[in-house]
């Protein structure tokens, strides 16, 4: 089949991010630190500074009953449902559709005083991958997004300062058949969602308040994202 010229990229980048997002925390040596805390929801940071800017690293471990992996990857893949749960989107555009797994966006997001507009491009990948660990276990699925350079939208042209991020979504589906071998039901999935990203936000940001931002923003998220997923799939057949 005809390769894009991202292809190579891809396949690294997902390679790379899959196996940092299944490491665990380890212990707290690895320099992770937890920084929030809600029920299920754990979110960890390192404290990483690239030429004075602000980069934590951060990883999110999240456990949510009644939905899969698929379905968490394909809610937050697919673009027709964005503006739904991501607050922070002011504009999205699909650049170019890669193929039916990979698009690429261009994303302007709303501004967080005192720090000036941002916007990224990124490419964004979702994939099914072997449970290795687990042969006959459900599979494991990811989305990828990695910034990457659009000759039509070059790097701070406009007002807004380019961001460059990579994220990965990881999706561990979680079975638990009923005893009495009546048919699964949504009560008996759950899923182990890993969320990875690291953010280099361009422009100068001050620390603390780059901190701040992500202190309130990142659990917010991750927690209206995982509420949007069960409610759009409480009442619809389990998309495994
Ligand atoms: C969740 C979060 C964390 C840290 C900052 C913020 C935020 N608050 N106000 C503006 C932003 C903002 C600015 C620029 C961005 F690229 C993203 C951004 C965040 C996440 C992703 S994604 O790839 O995880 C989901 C796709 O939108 C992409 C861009 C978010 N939101």
């Amino acid at each position: 089949a005809f390769q894009h010229r991202l292809w190579p990229e891809i396949e690294k980048t997902v390679k790379q991010q899959v196996a940092m997002a299944r490491m665990g925390i380890g212990d707290c040596g690895s320099g992770w630190q937890l920084f929030a805390e809600d029920g299920e929801m754990k979110m960890y940071r390192r404290e990483e500074e690239v030429d004075g800017m602000v980069v934590d690293p951060l990883k999110a471990v999240h456990v949510v009953k009644g939905i899969t992996g698929h379905e968490v990857c394909h809610y937050f893949f697919s673009p027709q449902y964005r503006y739904d749960w991501e607050t922070t989107l002011e504009q999205m555009t699909v650049l170019e559709t890669i193929s039916d797994d990979t698009l690429m966006f261009h994303q302007i997001h709303k501004r967080i005083w005192p720090a000036s507009q941002r916007d990224v491009v990124f490419w964004s990948h979702m994939r099914k991958l072997p449970n290795d660990q687990d042969r006959d276990g459900p599979d494991i699925w990811t989305v990828v997004n990695n910034s990457t350079e659009d000759p039509d939208h070059p790097a701070n042209a406009g007002k807004c300062v380019r961001i460059f991020l990579t994220v990965c979504l990881l999706c561990q589906t979680r079975v638990i058949p009923p005893k009495d071998g009546t048919p699964l039901s949504r009560d008996n999935i759950s899923c182990k969602i890993t969320y990875c990203s690291v953010v280099n936000p361009g422009g100068w940001a001050p620390a603390s308040v780059l901190r701040a931002v992500y202190k309130r923003e990142y659990p917010k998220f991750l927690k209206r994202f995982t509420a949007y997923v069960k409610n759009q799939t409480k009442s619809k057949p389990i998309m495994y």
